[in-house]
């Protein structure tokens, strides 16, 4: 990589310098990159002098530059921002507030990056160029909020960062709200950013990007019949709903581009909300196939797919003369089409597709180990606690899943040190923590008991000690979890029912933030069921009232827990999976 020294240095200090011009001092030019920088400059200056002064104008991006003897890369698309007005107006679009979580692509300098932190967001920036990430890295060393990643954001494994970014941040809060993109993108990156980010309603709500002006506007308002629609514009309004908010001229960035940008909002639908395909992958494989012989009819592009005598019928369907080429249909005729063809939903397919899902769902661990505690609990139902089969069904996979939870007490010690969400009340948050304390000594001192079941470790007397010691962590761990689960359900509907007031009885169920603030109500509201079934089953091994909570009853309340169980990971990897296929 090319690192320019920056030569000759303006040495006065111009009329339009603020009082932290002198950092413009230092600024050295070097003649062999970026042609006619000096007369960018002047550009600049004028720039500068219409825009608001504060930390990330001008003035600051060059000598953060500065500081490291760096100039732009043009391989990289770096074209600062110098305009803070304009990042004040990207997160504005995004509608950034406190508690919200932001990923940004290219922090660069970090000029954006500031204008998130300091609305209250939380911010994972991922920058490609070394140089910058230790920029930012160093500029917002202070800041607990911040975390930057060097990659390649289109090579990057944008997913499983944002889950790891949400979970360890944001878990069990209560008004979790989906994140956010905020980003001045390098041009060239942009089609695959788009291509990338838009699938992902179940993580991001509002993707806003400042996007080259043509392309902003090939992508908003493509025009039927022309050249500029294609399957990029099908893609974009299947996933979101797009927005051109506003031109941003070319005098706003250093070093100024060859063109001016736009900055775009798309509001992403959640998945559910997407058009009914019966897979999202065969559909956009026929609009792609449609799209590749642009020119020719859909009943000659399309015949791979079926004769076309079918592709007439179901253009016929559709509404659509028959004669009809890509670039004539809307994304809702593409919808009709595909449906009609029924690409995808051979049986055989179907079936594919679930017995994937059950792949998936048996893959996860946490899967395996709810399905044998529901074996588990299951037989000690039917033993009743007497010797036979059953009994001996329960013992073996109790002792098996003592094996497979090895440290997991790891998990809750690893959430008792991670900072409480922001707003929960003080009672909430230690009775949270202890849940955490607890189930981490439950988990731990388990594993004493079965190596003292192994014949590992000798004391048998001292294992039962801790073996009941253990149970009762478990039961205070799922009476803690109850109490939690009904503050929290506590403040939820206290907030549905002020969303209510604001939006009206009537409309509710179309507004997307009270449906989701019913989904987790629903959601806190079986897991105060389950807690509330674990301090049973609890109870019962603890054998406190052996006449009153029998091995069968145990036993029937820990089938249903863990029905929950299951049924909790598999509504979680369903969400995965439909947003995969
Ligand atoms: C247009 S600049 C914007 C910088 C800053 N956000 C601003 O507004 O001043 C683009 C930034 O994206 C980074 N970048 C370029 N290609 C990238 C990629 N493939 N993945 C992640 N970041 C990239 C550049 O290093 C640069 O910091």
């Amino acid at each position: 990589m090319s690192v320019v020294a920056i030569t000759s240095t303006i040495n006065s200090s111009p009329s339009w310098m603020n009082n932290n011009g002198d950092s413009c001092h230092s600024l050295r030019e070097n003649s062999a990159s970026f042609s006619r920088r000096s007369s960018n400059i002047s550009l600049l200056r004028k720039v500068c002098c219409g825009a608001k002064s504060t930390d990330d104008d001008y003035h600051a991006t060059i000598k953060s530059l500065n500081s490291r003897g760096r100039f732009p890369r043009k391989s990289l698309g770096q074209h600062y921002m110098l305009n803070s007005d304009i990042n004040d107006q990207l997160a504005a679009a995004a509608k950034v507030k406190e508690g919200d979580f932001v990923l940004e692509i290219g922090p660069g300098t970090g000029s954006l990056t500031n204008v998130l932190l300091n609305l209250g967001a939380s911010v994972l920036a991922i920058d490609k160029d070394p140089h910058m990430v230790d920029l930012v890295r160093e500029r917002f060393a202070g800041s607990d909020k911040f975390k930057v990643l060097h990659e390649d954001f289109v090579k990057s494994h944008i997913r499983s960062h944002m889950l790891s970014f949400l979970e360890t941040r944001n878990l069990s809060h209560p008004d979790f709200a989906l994140a956010k993109v905020v980003s001045n993108l390098p041009f060239n990156i942009s089609t695959d950013v788009v291509k990338l980010l838009l699938p992902m309603g179940d993580i991001f709500s509002h993707v806003v990007l400042l996007l080259q002006d043509e392309a902003a506007l090939r992508l908003v308002e493509p025009a039927l019949r022309t050249s500029e629609y294609r399957p990029i514009n099908i893609l974009v309004n299947f996933y979101s709903e797009p927005e051109y908010n506003f031109r941003v001229p070319r005098e706003n960035f250093f070093p100024r581009p060859k063109v001016d940008a736009a900055v775009v909002t798309f509001k992403l639908k959640h998945p559910r909300d997407y058009p009914d395909v019966s897979s999202t992958k065969s559909f956009f494989s026929l609009v792609n196939s449609a799209f590749n012989g642009k020119r020719k009819m859909l009943r000659k592009s399309l015949q791979h797919l079926s004769s076309s005598p079918e592709i007439e019928k179901a253009l016929g369907v559709a509404g659509l003369p028959v004669t009809s080429r890509p670039e004539e249909l809307t994304l809702g005729d593409f919808v009709k089409l595909h449906n009609d063809l029924k690409m995808s939903s051979s049986s055989l397919e179907r079936t594919r597709a679930e017995v994937g899902l059950l792949v998936v769902y048996l893959n996860k661990a946490e899967a395996r180990d709810k399905i044998c505690r529901a074996i588990q609990y299951g037989s000690k139902f039917v033993s009743d606690g007497q010797p036979g089969t059953a009994q001996n069904v329960d013992k073996s996979t109790s002792l098996a899943r003592k094996v497979f939870r090895l440290f997991k007490f790891v998990n809750d010690l690893h959430a008792l040190i991670s900072p409480v969400p922001k707003g929960t009340p003080l009672p909430l948050a230690l009775l949270g923590k202890s849940k955490n304390a607890l189930l981490s000594t439950f988990l731990f001192l388990d594993q004493i008991v079965w190596l003292n079941r192994t014949g590992i470790y000798k004391n048998k007397e001292r294992a039962e000690l801790l073996g009941r010691i253990s149970l009762f962590c478990w039961m205070g761990s799922s009476a803690c979890t109850s109490l939690v689960e009904l503050g929290e359900l506590g403040r939820l509907s206290a907030s549905i029912k002020k969303l209510e007031k604001e939006i009206g009885n009537k409309d509710k169920h179309q507004n997307e933030q009270y449906r989701a603030k019913l989904q987790r109500s629903n959601e806190r509201s079986l897991a105060l069921i389950k807690a509330g079934m674990d301090f049973v089953v609890a109870f019962g091994l603890l054998q406190l009232a052996p006449k009153k909570v029998t091995p069968r009853v145990t036993g029937a309340f820990g089938f249903a827990s863990s029905l929950i169980s299951c049924y909790q990971v598999l509504l979680f990897m369903t969400t995965l999976f439909l947003t995969f296929i």
